[in-house]
C-alpha cells in the first residue's frame, strides 16, 4: 500500500467526486430520501446505494435495556446490529476517558464527548451490511443530550461547549446520517437507576440519581416534548420499566414496525 493524499490525487487529475466515490461515497446533489426539509441530504456526502436500506437508533437513558433490546433482535435474518462503542471509550490507547469524565467532568468532559462523537460518526459512517440496521444510540444523542447535560450542569467551560457544537454543526451539516425511525425505549430514572447498580460497571458506580434525573430529562424534551431539538426521524416510544419477559412481548409486538422503517 502507498500512502495518498487528496491533493496529490486532484494535482493528477482526479476532483472531488471521484475521490470521493473511490472510498463508496457519493456526493448527493438532488434529495435522495424523505426528510424533514431543515435536514435534506443534497450536498452531504453519503454512501452510495445506502438510500434504500432501513436504520434504526434504539435511544433511551444509560442502562434502560438498549444493548438487551439489541441483543434480542441480533437474532433476526437480514439484520445488523450496531452496539455502542463503550470498550473504545474506556480504553483508547491505555486511557479511559470514560472514567476519567466520571472522575472529573470539568476536566475530562470534553476529551469523552470528542471521542464519543468521532466514534458514533465511524459507526454512523461504516457500510451496511444487511437491508435494516439497527444502531445503538447516536451522534445526536451524544450531542443533545450528554454534552447538553454537561454544560447545562455547569460541568462543561463554555468554550468546550462551543468547540464540541462547531464540530458538530459542520459534521451534521456536510456528512449524511441516515436514519428512518428512532425507538425510545422509555422507563424512569429510577429505574435506570437500579439496573445501573446491578451491571455495576465500574466507572459507573459514582452515578447518582440525579444525574439520570437530567438525562432523562433531555431525552423527554428531545423525542416526547419535542421541544429542545431537531428530530432527524420519527418515534416510536416502547415503555422500558417492564420486566424482561415483558418487554420482549412489547418487542415482538413493534418487530414489523421496526423492520419496515423505512416504508414509514
Ligand atoms: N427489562 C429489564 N428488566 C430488568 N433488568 C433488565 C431489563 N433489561 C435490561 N436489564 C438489565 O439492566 C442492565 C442494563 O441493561 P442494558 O441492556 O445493558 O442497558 P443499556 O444498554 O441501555 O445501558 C443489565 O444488567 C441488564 O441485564
Ligand atoms: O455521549 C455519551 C454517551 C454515553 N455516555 C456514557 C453513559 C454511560 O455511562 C456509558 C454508556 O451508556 P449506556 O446507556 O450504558 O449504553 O457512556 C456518555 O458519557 N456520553
Amino acid at each position: 500500500h502507498c500512502a495518498v493524499s487528496p491533493s496529490s490525487l486532484m494535482s493528477a487529475g482526479w476532483n472531488r467526486r471521484t475521490w470521493l466515490s473511490a472510498g463508496g461515497f457519493t456526493l448527493i446533489h438532488s434529495r435522495a430520501r424523505s426528510r424533514a426539509p431543515s435536514h435534506e441530504t443534497a450536498g452531504k456526502l453519503m454512501r452510495s446505494g445506502e438510500d434504500k436500506k432501513a436504520v434504526v437508533w434504539i435511544e433511551g437513558n444509560i442502562a434502560s435495556g438498549k444493548t438487551t433490546c439489541l441483543e434480542y433482535f441480533s437474532k433476526t435474518s437480514n439484520l445488523e446490529v450496531l452496539t455502542e462503542p463503550v470498550s473504545k471509550w474506556r480504553n483508547v490507547r491505555g486511557h479511559n476517558p470514560l472514567a476519567l469524565m466520571y472522575q472529573d467532568p470539568e476536566r475530562w468532559g470534553i476529551t469523552l464527548q470528542t471521542y464519543v462523537q468521532l466514534t458514533m460518526l465511524d459507526r454512523h459512517m461504516s457500510p451496511m451490511s444487511a437491508p435494516v440496521r439497527m444502531m445503538e444510540r447516536s451522534i445526536f444523542s451524544a450531542k443533545y443530550i450528554f454534552v447538553e447535560n454537561l454544560f447545562r450542569s455547569g460541568k462543561m467551560p463554555e468554550v468546550d461547549y462551543a468547540v464540541l457544537t462547531e464540530w458538530f454543526d459542520w459534521i451534521t451539516t456536510n456528512i449524511s446520517i441516515p436514519v428512518d425511525l428512532i425507538v425510545y425505549l422509555q422507563t424512569s430514572p429510577q429505574t435506570c437507576h437500579e439496573r445501573l447498580m446491578q451491571r455495576c460497571r465500574e466507572e459507573e458506580k459514582v452515578i447518582p440519581l440525579e444525574y439520570l434525573e437530567s438525562t432523562h430529562q433531555l431525552y423527554e424534551d428531545w423525542l416526547i416534548k419535542r421541544s429542545s431539538f431537531f428530530l432527524p426521524a420519527p418515534v416510536l416510544v416502547i415503555p422500558a420499566d417492564q420486566d424482561l419477559p415483558n418487554m420482549l412481548d412489547r418487542y415482538e409486538e413493534n418487530r414489523d414496525k421496526i423492520l419496515t422503517a423505512n416504508n414509514l
